[in-house]
């Protein structure tokens, strides 16, 4: 069989044209070529990667950013963070991000869902989801030694055995990550039976991680490997979408190019074009073939095909810290494997031939995801100022559906500030490294705007991260919280030291440190095509269709209404689990 398409192979027309051959395009490719009788084009702008180690190998995981396979793309200055316009990795290669996030695969807590149903998205709640997180994974229970080396435990009722996506836990797991949960309980946080259903507090968490392998489980050869044995199956990598093709706003196909000296091809979709090309380039596509705010579409000189304010709207993502630490009472860590070559070599060689040891570990397998309440006494106080506001803090000139849109969002999201149901702080440690604190549940809002004709030069990306000065009083005691679990007697007895904060005391000292070293992202941008009611900025109904366009949807991270207190992925694989329904129940 063919692993990928030439341009010339191509049919005239598919019943379905995928846009983007990332995480939530595939698994929605895969899902509608289950029927033998159904077409489908995936038009991927990447390439098929050439099973390198480093996007195979956990132990590599990172390796991958800065290549080729990277969409690096530039972002905006801000206003509030100093060093606030980095450049955001992005997958760009069959399997998207999932080819090279760090394989934490976990689920927010319910409250984080049930705030998208509280929206107006009947059935995307909790209940309504649950089938769809146990649909999407093949989870693999972590082994005798592991439970009882570390304890961890899990509840198997809210897990799925038949998925595209394994979640399994490495042969493997650092001792000190041991600390890390005593250290939080020692705080006072309690540990989570199973992230899967109760996701606040500290728990152990499994990775997207094929256990037979040991290597990355991921879109490409979860579905595209098995969707490509199907002769209704067709991907064409290495060509990007360059507009979405409508008649009487009726999306009938895409045009597509190999670069931008390229020759542009059209193909047709007979029943509908889906697009998956992720919360950032989602947006400015859309934009480009006339899908979004007039006021942005007249600027750019582009026909106004739906006028659609909320497009590229209220981008969010969890800004994120990074306060270095060093250990002097560690055995063994990750840092061992970087500084002595020939310990690498000989765990390198393990990994090669028994999948065991070190190289079996990615981004890490503990996680704390802690409510309010459980790290400041100020619950209350901040929650009362956020009723308060009048200001929303969003670009000026925003438009009063996505204000009023925003408002209601505040509203729901000031619910979880004040719940000990729900998480507004994560941290980790990964597996004895720096620590790391980052905002989940930002009130802050930013944008996603094309800033020319050319699709294949990058969008504005603005996160307007911190511009809501609420979210900046949550992280000054997020951090004082963060230096408290460093000091807990688990911590200490791993000899850390804070390397480079010094004596940082007053708040007015933090949040200039905070200001200086802060990311806007911690790489989960989403929430660019928001899944609302039209009224109040929405984009996308809740069978994630377009409004005001007939035969398109929109299926990517882009659709999520509120980012969840959850790395994105196992969020995103459920989310296009349930697209494949709504897709294959509305023909
Ligand atoms: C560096 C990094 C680390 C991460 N770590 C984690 C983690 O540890 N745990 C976790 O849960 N989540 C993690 N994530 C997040 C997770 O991987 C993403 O949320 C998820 O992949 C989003 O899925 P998506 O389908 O929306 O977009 P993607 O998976 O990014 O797919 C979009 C695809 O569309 C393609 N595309 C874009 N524009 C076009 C166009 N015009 N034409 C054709 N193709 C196009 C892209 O090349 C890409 O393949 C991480 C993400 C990154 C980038």
């Amino acid at each position: 069989y063919l692993l990928i398409e030439r341009r010339e192979d191509l049919l005239d027309q598919y019943d379905y044209v995928i846009i983007g051959g990332g995480l939530s395009g595939l698994v929605v490719a895969n899902r509608l070529t289950e029927d033998l009788a159904t077409t489908v084009l995936v038009i991927e702008a990447g390439e098929l990667d050439k099973h390198e180690d480093s996007i195979y190998v956990p132990g590599d995981v990172g390796a991958t950013l800065g290549t080729s396979y990277d969409w690096q793309v530039p972002t905006v200055p801000q206003d509030v963070l100093v060093n606030g316009n980095i450049t955001i990795p992005l997958g760009k290669v069959v399997g998207g991000s999932s080819a090279l996030n760090g394989m934490l695969f976990h689920r927010g807590s319910p409250a984080d869902y049930d705030l998208w149903e509280a929206l107006g998205n009947e059935g995307w709640g909790w209940e309504g989801l649950l089938p769809y997180f146990i649909k999407s994974e093949t989870f693999t229970p972590p082994s005798d030694e592991l439970v009882s080396e570390f304890g961890i435990t899990y509840d198997e009722s809210v897990h799925g055995f038949n998925g595209s996506v394994h979640a399994s836990y490495p042969p493997f797991i650092y001792n000190q990550t041991k600390n890390f949960i005593k250290a939080m309980n020692q705080l006072g946080v309690q540990t989570s039976n199973d992230q899967a259903s109760s996701a606040v507090g500290v728990f152990y968490l499994p990775n997207s991680l094929n256990p037979i392998t040991m290597t990355r489980s991921f879109t490409r050869p979860d579905d595209h490997d098995v969707a490509v044995e199907r002769a209704n199956y067709h991907l064409l990598a290495g060509n990007q979408v360059t507009k979405i093709l409508t008649e009487d706003a009726v999306a009938y196909g895409v045009e597509y190019s190999a670069g931008s000296n390229q020759p542009r091809y059209i193909v047709n979709a007979t029943v509908e074009v889906v697009v998956a090309a992720g919360a950032v380039h989602t947006p400015q596509l859309l934009q480009l073939s006339g899908i979004g705010p007039r006021t942005l579409l007249e600027e750019l000189g582009v026909e106004v095909v739906s006028d659609l304010p909320g497009v590229g709207s209220n981008f969010q993502d969890h800004p994120s810290l990074i306060v270095p630490y060093s250990f002097t009472g560690l055995a063994f860590s990750p840092q061992n494997l970087t500084s002595n070559a020939t310990l690498a070599a000989y765990y390198r060689e393990l990994y090669n031939l028994s999948k065991t040891g070190p190289y079996t570990v990615s981004a890490g397998n503990a996680l704390a995801f802690i409510s309010t309440n459980s790290f400041t006494n100020k619950t209350s106080e901040l929650v009362a100022e956020g009723r308060n506001q009048n200001e929303t803090y969003l670009s000026p000139g925003a438009d009063p559906g996505v204000t009023a849109g925003y408002k209601k969002q505040r509203d729901l999201l000031l619910d979880i500030w004040g719940s000990s149901d729900a998480a507004t702080i994560e941290y980790s440690v990964g597996s004895a490294g720096p620590l790391v604190i980052s905002l989940s549940h930002a009130l802050s809002r930013g944008d996603i705007r094309a800033s020319s004709l050319d699709p294949f030069s990058p969008p504005s990306v603005d996160w307007r991260a911190f511009e809501n000065p609420l979210d900046m009083e949550l992280m000054i005691d997020a951090f004082r919280a963060g230096r408290r679990l460093m000091q807990t007697p688990a911590m200490t007895e791993l000899g850390a030291i804070e390397a480079t904060t010094g004596n940082l005391t007053t708040d007015e000292q933090i949040v200039d440190y905070l200001k200086k070293t802060m990311s806007p992202s911690f790489s989960h941008v989403c929430c660019t095509s928001p899944m609302m009611p039209k009224e109040i900025g929405g984009v996308v109904d809740e069978e994630l269709r377009v409004f005001g366009v007939s035969g398109l949807r929109v299926i990517d991270a882009g659709v999520v209404p509120v980012v969840p207190a959850a790395h994105l992925q196992a969020t995103i694989y459920a989310v296009a689990e349930k697209a494949a329904d709504l897709i294959k129940s509305s023909r």
